[in-house]
Parts: structure tokens; sequence; C-alpha cells
């Protein structure tokens, strides 16, 4: 591997949670006993390329985020570093970059939320950025049609919302994380889009630079809504089920 493609992670483990309820920032809150953040670190060093992850922390909460790697089994071969968060994902993603050391050619943005995606999906985005594709997204295929409506408004919650359009289903994909990136675009893109977007990638889409999506996997979903925790817990057990024979 040449030193301009070794592979960092970047983990926005800032956000606060809301959709899922009262309680500790999301990433710290426990996974069959585990903090979800622990998950989502041992998902990408269970990565053989990846050399670096670099977790950007709940503002007050970066000492505590150092104390949980220290204190949970991770990989030697991987390094860590803790860096404190913003007040928006695409904020705690800058944070993060601007923490990477040289040398970093290929960038992943990982979220914490996205505690359960297994290797295939992490090394399957790796290898279509070192192969070339400056932009690399894993996504699934919808299995709701989808509408686009006529937002009601937040002071009008519940309220008939009229349908503008019903975008061909089969065109449609969606998209989760590990998003991977050649490091000097995704800066790029970080330094020029100011507009508040939901993902790393349509941040490079907006610099006119090419995406392109391979396939994602359905444990990649991301815990967002408490029954979310749920189907977590239940592919944890699974997963237990399964190692034991
Ligand atoms: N200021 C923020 C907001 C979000 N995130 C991270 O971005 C990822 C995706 O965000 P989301 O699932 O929306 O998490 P929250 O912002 O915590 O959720 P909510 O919107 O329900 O508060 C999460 O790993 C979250 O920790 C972050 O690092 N910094
Ligand atoms: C980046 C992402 O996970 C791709 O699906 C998603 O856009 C994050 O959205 P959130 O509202 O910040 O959870």
């Amino acid at each position: 591997m040449s030193e301009e493609s070794r592979t960092a992670v970047v983990i926005p483990a800032a956000g606060r949670g809301v959709r899922l309820g009262p309680g500790a920032p999301k990433a710290l809150r426990a996974l069959n006993g585990t903090p979800m953040l622990i998950h989502a670190v041992r998902a990408m060093a269970a990565s053989r390329a990846v050399s670096l992850v670099v977790v950007v922390a709940p503002p007050e909460g970066a000492a505590e985020v150092k104390t949980l790697l220290a204190d949970h089994a991770l990989p030697d071969r991987t390094d860590f570093l803790v860096v404190p968060g913003g007040e928006t994902r695409q904020e705690s993603v800058k944070l993060g970059l601007d923490a990477l050391p040289e040398g970093i050619g290929v960038v992943l943005v990982h979220d914490a939320a996205r505690p359960l995606v297994p290797v295939d999906t992490v090394d399957g985005v790796i290898e279509a950025v070192r192969e070339g594709a400056p932009a690399v997204v894993p996504a699934l295929p919808l299995a709701d049609t989808v509408k686009q409506v006529e937002p009601a408004g937040p002071d009008k919650p519940g309220a008939p919302e009229p349908v503008v359009a019903t975008p061909e289903r089969a065109r449609l994909r969606a998209v989760q994380t590990p998003q991977g990136f050649d490091r000097d675009t995704l800066v790029r893109a970080h330094a020029t889009v100011t507009d508040n977007v939901t993902d790393d990638a349509s941040m490079v889409e907006q610099l006119g630079v090419q995406v392109v999506v391979v396939p994602g996997h359905e444990e990649a979903f991301k815990v967002t809504r408490p029954l979310d925790l749920v189907l977590a817990e239940a592919v944890l057990a699974r997963r237990r089920a399964n190692d034991g024979f």
C-alpha cells in the first residue's frame, strides 16, 4: 500500500439523539451493554485497510470518549484520535477532517449512529475509492414508494400535505455510511460548500465531481428512533447465536 493510499475514518459522534428520546448523547447510549460508539469504532477497525479512526465526540464529552476507547478492546494496528464536535453533523465532520495527519489519501466518513455495518461493506467502499472513484456511497434500493410533497410546515404537524410528484422508485437509492472519498476532494468540498446538507457525498456533488453508489447492507441501518434500538439489539443477538454454531 502506498503512503498516500493510507485510509482514515472520521466518525461524527457529537449528535444529541433528539429523535431517540431523552438520555445521554446517542453515540454513548448502550447496545447490549456496550456504547453504540464502541460498536461503530469496532466496525471500522475491523477493516485491515483502516489505519486511523478519528472520533468526533460530543463537545463536552471528549474526555469521556477517550476513556471509553481506552477501556474497550480495540485492534492494535489502528490508531485513534478524539476531537470535540460542532453544532451540526457537517461541522463535526469538518473538525474531524482538520485533525487528519499527513499521509492519509483515503477518508471514510461513518455515522456513529450506524454501529452494525459489516466489514465487507466498509472494504467495498475503500476498494472503490482506491480504484479511482473520488466519492463512493453505499446504498440500498427502496422498499417503499416515495412521494414528494409540499411540506405542511412545523406549525401544522399532521396536516394533510399535497403530493407534488412520485419519483420512479427503481432509480432511487437509500444512502448509508461509511461514505468514502479521495481526501483532497472531500477537504475541497468542506472548504467550498456552505449550504447545510445531510451527507458528505452531496457536498462533493455540488463541486461537480461524480459520486458513485456501491451496494450497502441492511445491517448498516441508522439508529434514529427508539424502534431502531430494538432492531440493533436483535441483530446483535442473531450474530451472537450464529457465532455459537
Ligand atoms: N452536531 C452533530 C450532529 C450529528 N452528529 C453525528 O452525525 C451522525 C448522524 O446524525 P443523526 O443520526 O441525525 O444523529 P443526531 O444528530 O444525534 O440525531 P437527532 O437528529 O435525532 O438529534 C451521528 O453519528 C451523530 O452523532 C455529529 O457528529 N455532530
Ligand atoms: C449521512 C446519512 O447517514 C446518509 O443517509 C444521513 O443523511 C444522516 O442524516 P441525519 O439526519 O444527520 O441522521
